[in-house]
């Protein structure tokens, strides 16, 4: 971890509280080679795949903003929080940059530790899908759920924040694996017919955003994601924030006018840490010039919090 990342860790100390008052800032420690087990947090300082895929760039401010939110949560349960710090995008190009996010996931799973990478855009998926494959060599299914308003299936020459699951796709075809998509939270009005066709024809399970607002549409989309988990080997588990409200996530390069209720995102992120099988998780495309009041930021701390919590479970 270097300097810009360590100073984060600091926040509120309850020094006249009664009982444990601890707070994340009090316990996140530098990963280095002592580090054992737990969970890893990984920055992914990158927005030049928003920037070409025509979005509105601020994303690579994400790990700092985030580090920011989760210094003062309190603690409940987390296992031990190791800052492995960040990959910045000011020297790599993308493609680099992705390719030093693998590197460090494959040296954190080493370790015994489980990545919680913090974007950036949501080409941070790229990056953390081959970590994964190059630390999981053995998990031939890996299922990828995916909480997003967007396919993120896109055809372009280079790589943006809108191609990773057809990079990932396009990987596993060349690797004679199967490809395993999940996404839930996907809205007709964000999602070309192209994009709709592309899925069919790989077989990703999706969700629609309007399909999943009731109660019961919870439990309908539990049942078949939990068949998925079921039988699968592994789980990457990745989530856009642009999945949530417009008023609860304005701080993304493309807020979703109706997105999916929080304690939706909620139940579903439960229910896949309580699998036992994820591997690694992420968090992209929170845009702190675009977060009037940290609102994104706060909602993105939580579910951070939560997955981390979830990791303790295992
Ligand atoms: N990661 C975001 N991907 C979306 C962005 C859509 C937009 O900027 O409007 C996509 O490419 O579809
Ligand atoms: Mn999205
Ligand atoms: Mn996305």
């Amino acid at each position: 971890m270097n300097n810009s990342t360590s100073f984060v860790w600091q926040g509120r100390t309850d020094s006249e509280e009664v009982g444990d008052s601890r707070r994340w800032h009090h316990v996140v420690r530098p990963f280095d080679r002592t580090s054992q087990d737990g969970v890893a947090l990984i920055g992914f300082a990158v927005d030049e795949g928003v920037r070409r895929n025509g979005g509105r760039p601020g994303a690579a401010e994400g790990p700092r903003a985030l580090r920011g939110a989760l210094a003062n949560l309190p603690l409940l349960g987390e296992p031990a929080l190791w800052d492995a710090g960040d990959v910045d995008g000011h020297r790599h190009s993308l493609e680099d940059a992705q390719q030093a996010l693998a590197s460090r996931i494959a040296d954190v799973v080493a370790r015994g530790c489980r990545p919680l990478v913090m974007g950036g855009g949501h080409e941070i998926a790229w990056g953390t899908f081959q970590g994964l494959a190059r630390a999981r060599p053995k998990c031939e299914r890996l299922l990828i759920v995916n909480l997003d308003a967007h396919f993120d299936l896109r055809m372009a020459a280079q790589g943006n924040s809108g191609t990773p699951f057809r990079q990932i796709a396009d990987w596993c075809q060349a690797q004679g694996r199967p490809f395993d998509y999940h996404v839930l939270g996907i809205s007709r009005f964000a999602n070309t017919q192209a994009l709709f066709d592309r899925a069919a024809a790989l077989g990703v399970r999706h969700r629609l955003d309007e399909h999943l607002q009731s109660a019961e549409q919870l439990v309908q989309a539990q049942a078949a994601l939990a068949e998925d988990l079921a039988r699968c080997d592994g789980v990457y588990l990745t989530i856009c924030l642009d999945v949530l409200p417009a008023p609860l996530a304005p701080g993304v390069s493309a807020p979703a006018p109706l997105g999916l209720p929080l304690a939706h995102v909620e139940a579903l992120v439960d229910q896949v840490m309580a699998s036992g099988r994820v591997l690694a998780a992420d968090l992209a495309e929170l845009n702190p010039p675009l977060d009037e009041g940290g609102r994104t930021a706060r909602v993105a701390a939580r579910l951070v919090a939560r997955i981390a919590r979830g990791f303790a479970a295992r």
